[in-house]
């Protein structure tokens, strides 16, 4: 008899009243809220959370929630002119962090328990839009598994994972040798030498045609990120001044995470979106 299940829950933390879902595999766990299709935890065992959620995260009132697994569609920072003919004021990351998905599919097997979000594009500014996002979870006792799917379109996408760490001082992320677009100045191109990046001040980074896989390393632990169907891979640490200009995370929140995300940014691609990220605790 297995005692695997998804269950639903009302409020996570000081989320109150979000909607969620709670998937359980054996001794791992992970949440998800319908708002944004956004992951808030993910516990490979009772004692180990893999996820950063902020403390002092926010949601409703078309804020979206600072942590966990922020999922970022049709557009990923500020809306390109290609998502924008007509100029509007239109939000950082796209429009999916702030609306309620449906819940399409669950499923719950001795190996693995799945549940699948859908939205469907009734709204986009722009010709060509894709016309639905889906974002299936799928947890097992090994890995956590995010895909995004999305039909034809002109459309960037990213799942924009906040990762627990125990002092950004100690991290490590590999193999990111190769060529980034740096933010922090206006986009330069510049190359990494060095196969890890060490985090001593802010990143803001868009690493190009990264590797499959990436492993963040910690004094003690390690997870590896692998990723499918994406062209870039972001980079980001907010560092101690911008930490404290968002007033959605603790001054000192930026010492506990760092972002490693998987992304397809490419505005020429219109092949229907396959974005997958993969979440596996080695201990
Ligand atoms: O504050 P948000 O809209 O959630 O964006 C948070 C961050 O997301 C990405 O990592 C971008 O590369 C950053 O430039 C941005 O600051």
């Amino acid at each position: 008899m297995t005692s695997n299940a998804i269950t639903q829950l009302s409020g996570f933390g000081q989320l109150k009243d979000l909607p969620c879902y709670v998937l359980r595999c054996g001794q791992a766990s992970a949440v998800i809220s319908r708002y944004g299709a956004h992951l808030l935890s993910y516990k490979p065992k009772a004692e180990v959370e893999v996820i950063y959620l902020s403390p002092e995260a926010v949601w409703q009132n078309n804020t979206p929630i600072r942590g966990g697994v922020p999922v970022c569609w049709p557009w990923f920072g500020p809306a390109a002119a290609e998502f924008n003919p007509a100029a509007q004021k239109l939000p950082n990351h796209g429009v999916v962090r702030t609306e309620l998905w449906h819940v399409v599919k669950e499923s719950v097997t001795e190996a693995a328990v799945s549940i699948e979000l859908r939205i469907a594009n009734k709204t986009l500014p722009y010709a060509n839009a894709p016309s639905y996002l889906s974002l299936t979870l799928q947890l097992t006792e090994e890995a956590l598994t995010l895909k995004l799917n999305s039909d034809q379109g002109v459309q960037q996408a990213a799942l924009h994972s906040y990762f627990n760490v125990d002092s950004v001082h100690q991290v490590c992320v590999s193999t990111l040798a190769g060529d980034y677009l740096d933010k922090l100045k206006a986009g330069e191109r510049s190359v990494q030498r060095q196969p890890e990046l060490k985090f001593t001040a802010e990143v803001d980074r868009v690493y190009l045609d990264t590797a499959a896989e990436l492993t963040l390393q910690q004094q003690g632990s390690a997870v590896q990120i692998t990723q499918q169907g994406h062209d870039a891979s972001v980079l980001w640490n907010p560092w101690a001044e911008k930490a404290t200009a968002l007033k959605d995370l603790p001054d000192l929140g930026y010492l506990d995470f760092v972002c490693v995300e998987t992304a397809r940014l490419s505005l020429t691609n219109t092949a229907p979106l396959q974005l997958v990220q993969q979440i596996r605790y080695l201990g």
